[in-house]
């Protein structure tokens, strides 16, 4: 299958674009068209055995990739972009730039890159097995081909939406960016009471892994709200009844919803700190 992509590069070649290139090639784009920075050599070597994409060290070596590129996807943390994109601006002002990291606003990309054709997006690590949620955010400098561009990138690790404003992202990152950790800590304390119960370490996660897919499964397929899947779920007087009473008197959903609200506060402190 052949998958026609102008040239992309990448600045940071860690989990985030491992995802986004490694679904990239999985849909046939040509390895040639894509190029990583990434200073780590370890990690470089790892891309090229693993993607077989030309990782180069820093923004001198990848030039000839810079110049041509349509698009920049930086993949690095939000703490280093700053320093991350002086070298490598100057050589990619004709592209579309694609930034994944969270908390740093587009004013601020806009003014390091030197262009505001400037698109941000919160992907989250399912996009590593082809099941990404990514919100999306475009400054209205730039078109509906480099709209299309982000989005076809973006669709090769999962599914997207748009926010139409940029502080929502801030809201995304904290609900899907974050949120597979929220499900990796359910299936955690779900594994570690079914062995609290007698079962098997390996058959507690597989059946609490299943729940969770099949649980969202049916959320997806059947359109009803939740609290509708839950009440059917609800006997009076039975066992899940039981289970959720304890949840309520524990507080959990208060501390949840306290905990989103905690990880989109870093998110605006990240774009506050870092952002400059
Ligand atoms: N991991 C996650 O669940 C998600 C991460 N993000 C965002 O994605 C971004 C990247 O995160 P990860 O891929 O998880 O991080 P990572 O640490 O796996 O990858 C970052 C890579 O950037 C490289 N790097 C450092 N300085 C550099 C420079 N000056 N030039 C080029 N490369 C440089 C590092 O060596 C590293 O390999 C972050 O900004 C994060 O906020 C967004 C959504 C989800
Ligand atoms: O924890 C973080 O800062 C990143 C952003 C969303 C998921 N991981």
């Amino acid at each position: 299958m052949s998958f026609s992509l102008p040239p992309i590069v990448f600045v940071g070649g860690g989990n985030m674009a491992s995802a986004i290139a490694g679904g990239l090639l999985r849909q046939g784009a040509p390895a040639a068209d894509i190029t990583v920075i990434e200073p780590l050599a370890a990690q470089a070597q790892a891309l090229r055995e693993r993607l077989g994409v030309a990782a180069l060290p820093d923004a001198e070596a990848a030039r000839a990739a810079l110049a041509q590129a349509a698009l920049v996807v930086w993949a690095v943390k939000p703490q280093v972009l700053a320093q991350a994109a002086e070298p490598v601006a100057p050589h990619a002002r004709q592209a579309l730039h694609l930034s994944v990291a969270a908390g740093i606003g587009t004013d601020s990309l806009a003014r390091w890159l030197g262009t505001p054709r400037v698109i941000r997006a919160m992907p989250n690590t399912p996009a590593l097995a082809g099941r990404g949620m990514t919100g999306l955010y475009a400054r209205p400098e730039t078109s509906e081909a480099d709209r299309a561009l982000a989005c076809r990138v973006i669709d090769a690790t999962g599914e997207h939406l748009w926010v139409s404003e940029e502080p929502l992202l801030d809201a995304v990152t904290a609900l899907s960016g974050s949120g597979p950790a929220y499900v990796f800590y359910f299936l955690e304390a779900m594994q570690q009471a079914g062995v609290q119960m007698g079962l098997p370490a390996a058959d507690a996660l597989r059946l609490a892994i299943a729940t969770f897919s099949g649980a969202s499964a049916l959320a997806a397929q059947s359109g009803e709200p939740p609290a509708a899947l839950r009440e059917r779920v609800t006997s009076k007087g039975g066992t899940t009844f039981a289970a959720l009473s304890a949840l309520q008197a524990a507080g959990v959903d208060a501390a949840f919803i306290a905990a989103m609200h905690a990880a989109r506060q870093r998110a605006q402190e990240l774009g506050r700190e870092f952002g400059g």
